[in-house]
């Protein structure tokens, strides 16, 4: 009997549908060569949830995702769903509602850079040299998570001629939170190179600071041989592109990790390279860093490549088939060592016959399995 893993797919929106079906096609040449079955069911979430039922995150979607081996998603939102009126649903809350439904407190964003890329970066080839890193982003805290008012008749309307709107968000903490991620980034780190920085903002903010102190009191009382630098996150964004080589793994809150892995994502080339996991204690989700892209939605262009070093990480992290990442691994990077390339990674040097659409590039790196 071959054994069975269940994927709850959710493609979403935009250029989701497009990269999902290349995400399906190198897990179904995966189950060929490693004698699985991967049983992959689509599921509503963002958008198109909310045009198919008016709600970014059905409970079907969440009951399938619950009962699955591993869900995969690509990406939501989108323009359509944008200028809709105050309190109508928005895909995004598809997002945030299954990261928080499901526990998903740990999103892991590996940034490296791929050699045959090097010159697809807009960043010189010696600054972006070895560049491996592990951005470890909190993911269901901070400001995502907090209060939030608008107020849109306040007394005062019309004051220094404005309409007298208010808004708030609230950035919220509790210590358990800080700790249990601080762990996820020392135990990263125990794996790879050693070193963690700690990301923050602790010049100005209360969560800030007692995030310093809650990741220096768990790294001396249980990781000690971890070597730990605190960095204000206005001078990690300078660092990132100054000199990103030297991180290993960045441990950080939501908001922070939320820019500084889109900034990190330039050091490969571009967003379409960053693939994602979302771990929590149950069912693990991986998706791409990256979002819709609206802009290049339906011409079947877009870098399919984060989506399957997202199978990649589902492989290794949820069914422990570390030769089968390996292999997905290799075929990318044989892909890319013949040359072949999506739009937005090219440089000068690409010709134009190695330039490939999302099925094809897919359809290459499944065929090198
Ligand atoms: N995880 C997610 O589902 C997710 C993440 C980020 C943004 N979003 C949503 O996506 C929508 C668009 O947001 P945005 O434009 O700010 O960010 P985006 O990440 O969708 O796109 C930013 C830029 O990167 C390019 N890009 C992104 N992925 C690419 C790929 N795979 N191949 C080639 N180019 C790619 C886009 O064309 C665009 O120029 C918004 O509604 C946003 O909320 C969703
Ligand atoms: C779409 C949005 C809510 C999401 C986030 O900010 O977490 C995205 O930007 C990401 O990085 O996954
Ligand atoms: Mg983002």
């Amino acid at each position: 009997m071959k054994k069975t893993y269940t994927i709850c797919c959710l493609p979403g929106d935009g250029i989701g549908p497009e990269i999902m079906a290349e995400g399906k096609k190198v897990l179904a040449a995966v189950g060929a060569r490693f004698g699985v079955d991967f049983s992959c069911d689509d599921a509503l979430i963002g958008g198109a949830a909310i045009d198919a039922c008016g709600d970014p995150l059905p409970a079907a979607t969440l009951e399938a995702a619950r009962a699955s081996d591993a869900v995969l998603l690509a990406a939501v939102g989108g323009p359509k769903w944008d200028a809709t009126e105050p309190g109508a649903p928005r895909p995004e809350q598809g997002l945030l509602g299954i990261r928080k439904e499901l526990g998903l407190y740990t999103n892991l964003r590996p940034v490296q850079v791929f050699a045959p890329l090097a010159g697809a970066s807009t960043l010189r080839p010696e600054v972006i040299d070895g560049v491996d890193m592990m951005i470890v982003r909190e993911l269901t805290g901070g400001l995502y998570f907090g209060r939030r008012e608008r107020f849109y008749n306040e007394e005062g309307a019309g004051a220094n001629g404005t309409s007298g709107q208010r808004a708030y968000d609230t950035l919220e903490y509790r210590e358990f939170e800080v700790e249990r991620i601080a762990r996820q980034a020392f135990e990263a780190a125990r794996k790879r190179r050693g070193r963690v920085a700690s990301v923050d903002k602790a010049n100005v903010l209360e969560t800030s600071r007692m995030w310093r102190e809650v990741v220096h009191r768990v790294h001396d009382a249980e990781y000690a041989d971890i070597e730990l630098e605190d960095v204000l996150v206005d001078n990690a964004a300078m660092q990132l592109i100054s000199r990103p080589a030297e991180f290993d793994v960045v441990v950080t809150e939501n908001m922070f990790g939320d820019i500084l892995s889109d900034e990190a994502a330039q050091l490969t080339g571009s967003l379409g390279m960053l693939a994602s996991a979302s771990l929590g204690d149950g069912v693990a989700l991986y998706e791409p860093s990256h979002g819709s892209a609206p802009d290049i939605a339906g011409r079947g262009i877009a870098n399919p490549l984060a989506q399957i070093l997202s199978v990649e990480m589902m492989l290794r992290c949820s069914f422990n088939m570390d030769d089968a990442a390996d292999a997905v691994r290799a075929a990318v990077v044989a892909v890319l060592d013949d040359g072949l390339r999506t739009g937005d990674i090219v440089d000068g040097k690409t010709p134009r016959d190695k330039v490939l659409g999302t099925d094809a590039m897919g359809t290459a790196v499944a065929q090198r399995i």
